[in-house]
């Protein structure tokens, strides 16, 4: 029987390649490099609009434009070339999911993934006859996954930095009613606290709040529960003094999540900064119920993190719109609430209410600084 193969010279490093029908098949890798060149370019533009208009990072916007340069590159004219769109039996093809787009954030999900998959067609089919584009398209690959975890780092962090409210949740019987009618009051960072739920109820109810968060534009952190975190795939997670070391934490959450750390004394609060907490919670400002039998650190702590923290703090522990004015007086710009929100009967005013207080004195202390 004779070979159906034949051997044949085209690739450009000189060794030979055995192929079906090759001038077939030449012709329908360069298609599909054609193809995938135009996609990974295309959503490369789609990422560098919003790094460039959204988040104003030229760093990020100069990621986007360099890589697209370098797939430019191997957009050869003989690739081009071969660009047939009329008789293309996949242009008609679409799903409904490409039609409807949520949020940025979802545009910036699919559009990372559409360019890491047409990445990983040039990297296969483009070793085919370019082997140095199958390397470069891999190692663009990585350059992408790795622009995708900073975005990420970096959208979680600004939230971070603009939050002025923190609402830590109380084990409720309408807790997920109550956490949305806060986000819709504006609250953008969650904390799930639950110390009663088993590791079921709590996994789901995790579940939900991070979806709910997420819905909304905030952050979503869990008590004590790096495991948990992990899990639901939460924005960080917030340790006591007595929770697992910061540093074990970060070993497994890794520098793209969030870690708080709860403070109540000078010594503590310098250590957390030390130890790399991404913020501190300050307190307890007043004794609490929520925190029974702990004394309060007072607003005396409060006056020392205002001129010492070199990182977000939040004030907390027997915090509601009583005695607000006073904790603010003591330099805090940043609040965590349990009670005065979940308990509130109007939990999207009353969390109106705080948010603006807290941008009252933002902007009274801006104006005062100039
Ligand atoms: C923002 C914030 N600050 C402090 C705490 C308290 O954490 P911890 O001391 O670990 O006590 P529990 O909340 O686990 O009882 C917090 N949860 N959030
Ligand atoms: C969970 C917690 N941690 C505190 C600390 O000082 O570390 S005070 C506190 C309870 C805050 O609840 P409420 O707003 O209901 O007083
Ligand atoms: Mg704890």
């Amino acid at each position: 029987m004779g070979d159906s193969y034949s051997q044949h010279n085209d690739r450009h490093d000189g060794r030979q390649s055995r192929e079906l029908h090759p001038a077939f098949s030449k012709f329908a890798v360069y298609r599909i490099l054609d193809a995938n060149l135009d996609r990974a370019r295309e959503g490369l533009r789609i990422i560098e609009e919003w790094c460039r208009f959204g988040l104003n990072n030229a760093h990020f916007a100069s990621d986007c434009k360099q890589l697209r340069q370098e797939l430019a590159q191997w957009h050869r004219d003989d690739i081009r070339a071969t660009r047939d769109t009329p008789n293309d039996s996949g242009t008609d093809l679409t799903h409904p999911q490409e039609e409807q787009r949520s949020s940025v954030a979802q545009v910036l999900r699919v559009n990372f993934c559409r360019v890491q998959e047409a990445l990983r067609v040039l990297e296969e089919y483009g070793k085919l006859y370019f082997p140095e584009m199958g390397t470069a398209c891999k190692h663009m690959r990585y350059r992408v996954y790795t622009l995708e975890s900073n975005l990420e780092h970096h959208k979680r962090f600004q939230v971070l930095q603009q939050s002025y409210l923190y609402l830590v949740t109380a084990p409720v019987v309408n807790l997920i009613e109550t956490v949305e009618a806060a986000l819709q009051g504006g609250v953008t960072l969650v904390q799930y606290r639950d110390k009663e739920s088993d590791d079921l109820t709590r996994l789901h109810t995790a579940q939900t709040l991070k979806q709910l968060c997420h819905q909304y534009g905030a952050l979503f952190l869990v008590n004590d529960r790096v495991d948990l975190a992990l899990a639901v795939n939460a924005d960080g997670v917030h340790l006591g003094q007595h929770d697992v070391p910061i540093a074990l934490a970060r070993q497994l959450l890794g520098s793209q999540r969030i870690i708080g750390r709860s403070t109540h004394s000078p010594d503590d609060l310098q250590r957390a900064i030390q130890e790399g907490a991404d913020y501190v919670g300050v307190g307890p400002v007043y004794e609490t119920p929520t925190k029974a039998g702990r004394p309060a650190a007072g607003v005396e702590y409060v006056r020392y993190a205002a001129d010492h923290a070199t990182i977000p703090w939040f004030a907390i522990g027997g915090i509601d719109s009583e005695n607000l004015h006073d904790v603010l007086s003591a330099g805090a710009e940043r609040v965590a609430i349990v009670r005065a929100i979940m308990l509130a009967e109007q939990p999207t005013l009353t969390t109106q209410f705080f948010i603006s207080q807290l941008d009252r004195i933002q902007t009274l202390r801006r104006v005062k600084s100039q």
